[in-house]
């Protein structure tokens, strides 16, 4: 009786472990994880919370390509938001977040002791999933980034940069005539390019951007991401979106983590068509997420 129960339960655990094996992170990222000439290396970043007791990401090592974009997806609470925010230093604000590992900016250590927060954000800005619009008027929320930064000289060149960069933003048609009435009182849809315009007034070279969508209709959605493909042109932009359409539509390259480890990284195509590991296949395909 008792070899019987050993026996299943051997049998049991052999089972269990050959089901793990097949569903496991692979302990390297399957695809395409580096690129040439990238514009942000990042090598096995790890980042815990809670003073270490909880980790979020483990030895993520993965590339930034210039004017690229690329699409981070996953189920929720993978870790894609806590690497995103490793890329420009926003977790050191978080208290008891721990970041590990390496993270270059052309070639510079972003976490090096020499670095300046603020130099940082400028190279590498941020658009959040809300558009959070400052209590200022159209003209100077893109005007605050530029005079902070000390980039323009007089009012005649920061009236270029804002106009410049309202029409980047394709905001510019809808606003030139109210630069002086508050954001607050432009659409969802109009304050998330007006939070563009005012990212890319500073001109970083990489762009940030958390579910940038998620709060907007499916016409300002489209407005949004036919603007992301454009700027691409001119920027890298590394992108966390749930939706996998959109993953699709706008990024040339698709990193899919899930529970803390970056499984795979491919051309966005390869990812959705073909994807090496079972994970990638289950999260695409629908059977968990
Ligand atoms: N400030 C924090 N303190 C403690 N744990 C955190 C904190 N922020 C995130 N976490 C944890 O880290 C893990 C990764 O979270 P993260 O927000 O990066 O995931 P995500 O993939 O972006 O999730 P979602 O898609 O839901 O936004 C989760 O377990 C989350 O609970």
């Amino acid at each position: 009786m008792t070899t019987v129960i050993t026996h299943t339960g051997e049998m049991n655990q052999v089972h269990q472990e050959m089901a793990a094996e097949k569903t496991a992170a692979p302990k390297e990222t399957c695809g395409l994880p580096f690129v040439t000439a990238p514009r942000m290396t990042a090598r096995d970043v790890s980042v815990s919370y809670e003073g270490g007791a909880k980790s979020a990401i483990r030895n993520i090592n993965l590339d930034i390509g210039e004017k690229q974009v690329l699409a981070m997806i996953g189920p929720s609470g993978c870790g894609k938001s806590t690497f995103l925010r490793c890329l420009n230093r926003m977790n050191d604000t978080v208290p008891g977040c721990e970041v590990k590992g390496e993270i270059l900016l052309d070639g510079h250590n972003i976490y090096a002791k020499e670095q300046e927060i603020v130099e940082l954000r400028s190279q590498v800005g941020m658009v959040f999933q809300r558009p959070n619009p400052f209590p200022k008027s159209i003209y100077d929320n893109v005007a605050y980034g530029p005079r902070i930064h000390g980039l323009v000289d007089g009012k005649d060149e920061l009236d270029g940069v804002i106009e410049e960069s309202l029409r980047r933003a394709g905001l510019w048609a809808e606003v030139a005539d109210r630069l002086d009435q508050p954001a607050t009182g432009l659409s969802g849809g109009q304050q998330q390019r007006l939070c563009i315009a005012r990212t890319i007034a500073i001109a970083p070279e990489v762009i940030l951007m958390d579910e940038p969508c998620s709060a907007l209709d499916p016409i300002a959605t489209g407005i949004i991401e036919e603007l992301i493909s454009e700027l691409k042109e001119n920027f890298s932009i590394v992108m966390v979106t749930h939706s996998m359409s959109q993953a699709k539509r706008v990024s040339d390259r698709t990193a899919y983590f899930h529970l803390g480890d970056l499984v795979e990284v491919n051309e966005t195509a390869r990812v959705f068509e073909d994807p090496e590991h079972k994970l990638t296949r289950d999260y695409i395909g629908g059977r968990f997420g």
